[in-house]
């Protein structure tokens, strides 16, 4: 046994939150190190559903709308995701994709600023979040402009004419945490509103955003949340803002929807940023993972993933000497999100040859290997082990297969 064998296996007696893991169900043998991508399954997770399926839909139908599960689902669940951000009761809702929710709030924020022009952003956010402030350029006429700027260069641009600042706190490739509070006064005192992007923060680090004094956030259910592939997702409005106007204006977002109006009028809370019909499945399965988080302290939770990042890195260093790698990650443990990623010219490859050796990580363009650090189903021994898989890879060159060279779609 290696001493940092004997280190991890030490941390993972001691480990406070160990008890979670047996709430997931993983296969034996599987590290899996891609929770920032796609959340594990909670045990609770398949009886559930087959309940909301069997019961709710089956026998209920159109008279389970009536009772209490699926109607309040979306507030319901926003008002638990809440608790994990920060927010007060009536300031986070369920509903539609990341991307979609990042539209209704950058369009909210616009509707605030309406003698301003600019979104702001980095150029390295993630692509949807770019992508979508874009499209709402090329669909406003001339009114809005989509600006982005080197990471480092966002706090000097903002001037008079930026309305909002588009930013994700953890950075999805390298893990980078921004100080919300500190940019959000930023933002604020040069007069724009800031939508988070917390995709990679909630569940994974504490978040305050009454503390930060935010205005708007979205982010993923299905990542540390443990939602489900394709979960719906969440957006917070800070309560000052309940007054701004989301473009996507759909019936569920109507202040009386089952009076069938012929006009719409907004909700006066949260629930104007709904649109359509909620996922009822979607939403059935995200409280599921919620549920299981709100169970974990994220005090302990930030403290064990800190740790199993710091391990990471430590059993990295002989790999980083006499393999190549760098840490693409910030270096201080506390800048870092729930992830360490460290670039390699053949960092496809290996990540493609590590599933062979039941290792689960990914790879993001153009070299990076990325690993995300669950810690409520994530061991000490699993990082040590992993490290020493990689260590194999390299060794045997078992990256150097002609199948691993092409890129697949989604990796
Ligand atoms: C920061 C960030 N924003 C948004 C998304 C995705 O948005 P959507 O769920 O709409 O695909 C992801 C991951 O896919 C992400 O990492
Ligand atoms: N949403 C994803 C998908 O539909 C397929 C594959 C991966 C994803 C992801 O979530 C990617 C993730 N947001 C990332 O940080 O890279």
């Amino acid at each position: 046994m290696t001493d940092l064998s004997r280190t991890a296996a030490n941390l993972d007696l001691a480990d406070p939150l160990a008890g979670f893991r047996d709430r997931f169900r993983l296969r034996e043998g599987l590290i899996y190190l891609d929770g920032n991508s796609l959340g594990a399954l909670p045990r609770a997770t398949p009886g559930r559903m087959a309940d909301a399926v069997a019961r709710e839909w089956g026998e209920g139908l159109i008279t389970s709308w009536l009772g209490a599960e699926w109607s309040t689902a979306p507030r319901r669940i926003g008002d638990k995701i809440a608790r994990l951000l920060g927010a007060r009761p009536g300031e986070v809702i369920v509903a539609d994709s990341t991307s979609i929710n990042i539209f209704k709030a950058l369009t909210a924020a616009l509707s605030l600023r309406p003698e301003r022009s600019v979104i702001l952003s980095e150029k390295t956010n993630f692509p949807t979040d770019v992508y979508m402030m874009q499209g709402i350029e090329a669909f406003s006429g001339g009114r809005v402009r989509s600006v982005t700027v080197a990471p480092d260069a966002v706090l000097d641009a903002l001037d008079e004419n930026v309305a909002v600042l588009l930013l994700t706190q953890v950075h999805y490739k390298s893990g980078l945490v921004r100080d919300m509070a500190e940019v959000t006064r930023r933002a604020q005192q040069a007069g724009a509103l800031v939508v988070w992007d917390l995709s990679h923060s909630a569940g994974a680090i504490p978040v305050d955003l009454n503390g930060a004094n935010a205005d708007f956030a979205i982010g993923c259910g299905y990542k540390f949340l443990n939602g489900g592939p394709g979960a719906p997702a969440y957006l917070f409005a800070a309560a000052r803002h309940h007054g701004a106007m989301p473009v996507l204006s759909g019936w569920f977002g109507h202040a009386r929807p089952f009076d069938f109006d012929e006009d719409y009028a907004p909700a006066p809370g949260i629930e104007r940023f709904l649109c359509g019909t909620p996922q009822v499945l979607g939403l059935t399965a995200l409280e599921c993972g919620v549920d299981l988080m709100l169970e974990a302290d994220m005090a302990e939770v930030r403290r064990k993933s800190l740790r199993l990042g710091e391990l990471f890195v430590e059993a990295m260093a002989p790999l980083c000497r006499d393999h190549g790698f760098a840490l693409a990650s910030p270096a201080d443990a506390d800048r870092r999100g729930s992830q360490v990623a460290y670039s390699h010219p053949q960092g496809y490859a290996m990540i493609q040859a590590l599933k062979e050796l039941d290792v689960v990580a990914d790879f993001r363009a153009p070299d990076v290997l990325r690993f995300g650090l669950t810690p409520l189903y994530l061991r000490y021994a699993d990082v040590v082990e992993t490290v020493a898989r990689l260590e194999t890879v390299c060794r045997t060159r078992a990256w150097d297969k002609p199948a691993y060279r092409e890129r697949a779609a989604v990796t």
